[in-house]
């Protein structure tokens, strides 16, 4: 018996877009959704508080980083991720594939795993599917991430097809190595680099070993866009309907609305944060960047359409302020927003979806934000 449960509730007449809702043994999940990533065991700048505020229902940790620091060992220890950090609601760990590839120094990868070296201080490494299972079980999230190679953009079809039939008899591996089934979900992979007819070849092997959910893994490495939406078109349907469908990686506000579109459930992006911390906010507008001498004297919300906590006591001009002296206070206050405008977005979404007019929320949306 799973942990993890899709029911799909209502599709678009006129595109893939879906609404549906995941339950976990940490509670239920509205789809589609955005997932805020908490790498190291904390989403940067923002309190458990804030994020449940927000509306936050699902957020992301890290395989890679949480086994180098503190260790996996201290977090089981401590009682799993969900004490340790003090968040109750439903975790999602990524596998540390793809950390590892981008971001440590050097990696060996052969059938048994990787060999990589830390890039926080040089030690040597291996991590194994089985590994990644012993290190995911010790975290307790409640979705884990089968440990796939993220094949890198540009990659020949020869090392796309090898590299997508290891990631399947990874897969495998991951699913005979995983305990506690009961509550804890294991979803699969799907890769496949640029080829559709490898992308295709991928997501077949991995419905033949039955997981509970899929993600599209290989995308947002760096393709253009259009070459990742006509990707998400032609792969999102392959994956069968009753389960959660999850793009890695994505997304700004254009790539959500497309992701959705293709019939998408969840998603996750640093995006939202990082800018944050570099002072740029999204809004209903477009990008704000705030260190813009413009806003020096501009006394108004950052988002005129948005009534977040943020919105609703603090001036373009104060934000500016705490940007420019490198105030802690920004990185929260920006995040905050941040997050707070993706996860509205995506309510919207659903809204509009449950009362058949998402692709007209879809257009004007894209034209007031200046996307078309
Ligand atoms: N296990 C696994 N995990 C993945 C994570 C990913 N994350 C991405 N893209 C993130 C792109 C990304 C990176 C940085 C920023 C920023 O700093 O703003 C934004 C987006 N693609 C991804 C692909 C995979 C994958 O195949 N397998
Ligand atoms: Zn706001």
């Amino acid at each position: 018996m799973s942990a993890i449960k899709y029911e799909l509730i209502k599709e678009d007449k006129r595109s893939g877009a879906r609404v549906g809702k995941i339950i976990t043994p940490h509670g239920e999940i509205p789809t589609p959704i955005f997932m805020p990533v908490g790498t190291r065991a904390t989403v940067k700048a923002m309190l458990p508080e804030s994020l449940k505020e927000i509306n936050a229902k699902i957020i992301l940790g890290n395989t890679y980083h949480l086994y180098l620091r503190p260790g996996d060992d201290i977090i089981k220890k401590a009682g799993g991720l969900h004490k340790f950090m003090n968040w109750d609601r439903p975790i999602l760990t990524d596998s540390g594939g793809f950390q590892v590839f981008s971001l440590s120094k050097t990696n060996d990868i052969t059938e048994e795993g990787v060999t990589f070296r830390s890039h926080i201080d040089g030690s040597r490494h291996f991590i194994s599917p089985e590994k990644s299972m012993e290190i995911q079980n010790n975290l307790g999230s409640d979705i884990m991430m089968a440990f796939d190679e993220c094949v890198p953009y540009g990659a020949d079809k020869k090392y796309t097809k090898d590299s997508l039939e290891m990631t399947t008899r990874w897969a495998k591996r991951c699913k005979e190595a995983h305990k506690n089934t009961e509550h804890q979900g294991l979803f699969g992979i799907v890769q496949g680099g640029m080829f559709k007819d490898l992308r295709k070849q991928s997501a077949e092997q991995l419905i033949d070993l039955d997981f509970p959910g899929y993600a599209l893994g290989g995308l947002s490495v760096g393709e253009p866009m259009d070459m990742m939406f006509d990707l998400l078109d032609y792969t999102t349907p392959l994956l069968p309907k009753d389960k959660p469908r999850y793009l890695m990686g994505v997304g700004s506000p254009d790539a959500l609305l497309e992701g959705v579109k293709s019939g998408i459930d969840m998603f996750d992006c640093v995006l939202q944060t990082r800018m944050a911390r570099n002072g740029t906010a999204l809004t209903s507008a477009g990008k704000v960047t705030l260190k813009n001498a413009k806003y020096k004297e501009d006394f108004t919300p950052l988002d005129d359409k948005c009534d977040c906590y943020v919105c609703r006591n603090y001036t373009k001009a104060y934000l500016r302020h705490l940007v420019i002296c490198k105030e802690i206070l920004s990185s929260m206050l920006v995040s905050y927003h941040n997050l707070y405008f993706t996860l509205k977005l995506m309510e919207n979404m659903r809204n509009a979806i449950m009362e058949d007019r998402f692709l007209e929320f879809k257009h004007e949306f894209e034209k007031e934000y200046g996307i078309i």
